[in-house]
């Protein structure tokens, strides 16, 4: 992530409403934004050093298998490819709906699909509360027209969708049509009907803290039910330090206006140690009342099978060999 430039970091924190910049660093500035959006400089620094804190605490034993369970149910087990087929996806709402033979292991939270895959996911998963989330508005770019990606939108929750993972329209956001991304996030909220919204923000190619924060502030303003990183399909993908201005994004939204929005971290996240980390930011960002599937997912195509290996390795003091676990 690029620095912020000099005359957006003022340094400054304010303790006013939306925005108030106690934990990385933030602080207001005036400058392009929606009516009514406060713009928002990040202490690139503070975030990347706070960030880097929580990743260097150690868990063992039952706290370990008490955090493996945790990322287990919280996973958006995901498969996003051109070569996706019915038989692939079932395989993969199969592992969601059972992710290994302990029986202490718990679901994950949803699984994520293309649009055409929906109702044949919603039909393994019958009776389960495991959640059918797919991505819609012309991922990964959002580049068609408007009526297009609502009429997207509308098909796949009717195909049975519970939630919808769009993606903003990035040339829009960078050439400072935020009013237009606004609007559009909005019109796609409401093409949802009761289906949960999670915008795609795509981080890596927002090139600033401050983009991030301003894009979460903007998309939650818009009605953002879940606010998420990346597609998974450019890199960088999510990382600590992103997640941690979209979760003070999450907290000061919260502050100042009473209403819950989740955060889902995704793509790059494979190893168990890497979503432990993501679990502490959570909980010491914005605390146990955001630490469940409700409220924070990881986005995540081979998380799961990590997980599952120490998992064993919990119990047997060895890893099971990974040819023994699919690749679904
Ligand atoms: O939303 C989830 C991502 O598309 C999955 O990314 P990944 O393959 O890097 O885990």
């Amino acid at each position: 992530m690029n620095q912020p430039s000099k005359n957006s970091s003022s340094g400054q924190s304010s303790d006013s409403g939306a925005g108030s910049g106690n934990g990385a660093g933030a602080s207001h500035r005036t400058g392009r934004a929606p009516a009514g959006l406060p713009a928002i400089t990040v202490d690139a620094r503070a975030v990347e050093a706070r960030a880097a804190r929580f990743t260097r605490r150690s868990i063992k034993n039952e706290a370990k298998r008490a955090a493996l369970a945790a990322a287990m149910s919280m996973v958006d087990l995901t498969t996003l490819e051109g070569m996706d087929t019915p038989g692939k996806v079932e395989r993969l709402c199969r592992k969601a709906l059972q992710p290994g033979l302990d029986p202490r292991l718990p679901r994950v939270a949803a699984v994520c699909v293309y649009p055409t895959f929906v109702a044949h996911a919603r039909q393994v998963l019958e009776g389960s509360d495991v959640r059918v989330a797919a991505v819609a508005t012309a991922f990964p770019s959002g580049q068609s027209f408007l009526d297009v990606r609502l009429d997207e939108t509308r098909r796949t929750v009717d195909a049975g969708a519970h939630e919808i993972d769009m993606v903003i329209d990035r040339g829009a956001f960078l050439a400072g049509d935020h009013a237009r991304v606004f609007d559009e996030i909005a019109a796609t909220k409401e093409a949802c009907g009761a289906a949960h919204l999670k915008v795609i923000l795509e981080t890596g190619e927002l090139s600033t803290y401050d983009n991030v924060r301003t894009a979460s502030d903007l998309a939650m303003r818009a009605g953002a039910d879940f606010i998420k990183t990346s597609t998974g399909k450019i890199a960088p993908a999510s990382t600590m330090p992103v997640c941690l201005v979209m979760a003070e994004a999450i907290r000061d939204h919260y502050r100042a206006t009473g209403v819950q929005v989740g955060l889902k971290a995704a793509g790059g996240i494979r190893t168990s140690k890497q979503a432990w980390h993501y679990l502490v930011l959570i909980k010491e960002t914005l605390g146990d009342a955001w630490l469940t599937p409700d409220w924070f997912r990881i986005g995540a195509s081979s998380l799961v099978n990590d997980l599952l290996l120490q998992w064993e390795r919990l119990d047997t003091g060895r890893y099971q060999s990974a040819v023994y676990f699919s690749n679904d």
